[in-house]
């Protein structure tokens, strides 16, 4: 008997022990690990073998370009590979976390992926200063930052659809910053999908509990994540913490010492630039706070 063909496919969702993987016809396919090796994530270009016709066995998970994930102590969660963009949706009110908004900017950095950072519900115009002045501490890291009111499908349309157009890209959210609303507004089909499943758990509520992605009508993936309330980064190296935060990458060049840590050291060219106004002591407390979480896990 001629043995089933390998297919290729790309996943594009993961339900914690199955996967949904597109082949290049459109069609879907349920597939689950087959050992430790084929363990894929929303993004992943895959081979299956065919069981019956609508099952497969995940064989291999191709090489990624990229993996965006988080960590903490206990586990890793990996939010999505081969991604072309992060999109962080952050809002005025509930006012988003500094904290949490650094974190996604240093494991977007370190995973080589350019982040940009969606100010959501610009209407909200008795908050939106404050939003704005926080945002501006992170001018100086290069990020780019795009306001926009996810209640106003055309102004969405206008502000996000240049940038989202043929490109792969990550939604990624604190809960009630409005990620659900801005997708529903940039993915018809996605309504559908969350009621659905909010209807499957009974919960009535439309929070995301999984990894998706999206086909965009004008071309391009966007992917949803569900929303976090921590982000560890454990499984970075302190050096991938440093490069996390680009506005410090010019002032190391003058430290005197190679294995500075930018914390205490004579000669240190970010506590240099950090006193003379250069870098925000936010974000500094931040690298320190990453760094010090890191070692109290005996990482270093
Ligand atoms: N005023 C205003 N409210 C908005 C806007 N976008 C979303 N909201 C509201 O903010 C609340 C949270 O929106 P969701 O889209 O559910 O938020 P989420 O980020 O998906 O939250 P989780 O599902 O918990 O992850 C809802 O009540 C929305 O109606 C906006 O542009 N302006
Ligand atoms: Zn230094």
């Amino acid at each position: 008997m001629d043995k089933d063909p390998v297919l290729h496919g790309r996943i594009i969702a993961a339900h914690g022990r199955h996967y949904t993987a597109e082949l290049p016809d459109g069609s879907l396919r349920k597939c689950f690990p087959r050992g430790k090796k084929a363990v894929a994530v929303v993004g992943d270009r895959v081979s299956i073998v065919p069981q019956g016709t609508e099952e497969g066995a995940i064989d291999q998970v191709l090489d990624r370009r990229n993996l965006l994930y988080r960590s903490d102590d206990v586990r890793t969660k990996q939010f999505a590979a081969n991604v072309d963009q992060l999109l962080i949706v952050v809002a005025p009110e509930p006012m988003f976390s500094d904290d949490l908004l650094g974190r996604a900017l240093v494991a977007a950095h370190s995973a080589g992926i350019e982040p940009f950072i969606v100010l959501n519900k610009i209407d909200l115009e008795a908050k939106l200063p404050r939003a704005r002045e926080r945002l501006a501490l992170l001018s100086k890291a290069n990020v780019r930052i795009i306001e926009v009111c996810a209640t106003d499908p055309e102004q969405v349309h206008t502000a996000l659809g240049h940038l989202l157009q043929g490109r792969s890209s990550l939604l990624l959210g604190q809960s009630g910053m409005g990620k659900s609303t801005l997708l529903n507004v940039l993915v018809p089909q996605a309504q559908a999908h969350t009621q659905e499943h909010s209807q499957a758990l009974g919960t009535g509520k439309h929070t995301t509990t999984s990894t998706r992605l999206y086909s965009l009508p004008e071309g391009g993936d966007l992917i949803d994540s569900p929303g976090f309330q921590a982000f560890g980064l454990y499984h970075l190296s302190s050096t991938e913490i440093e490069q996390g935060f680009p506005e410090f990458s010019a002032e190391v060049e003058h430290c005197r010492f190679y294995n500075c840590t930018h914390r205490h050291e004579p000669g240190c060219g970010v506590l240099a630039a950090l006193a003379r106004g250069d870098i925000s002591p936010e974000r500094h407390e931040l690298y320190k706070r990453i760094l010090a979480e890191n070692e109290a896990q005996g990482r270093y």
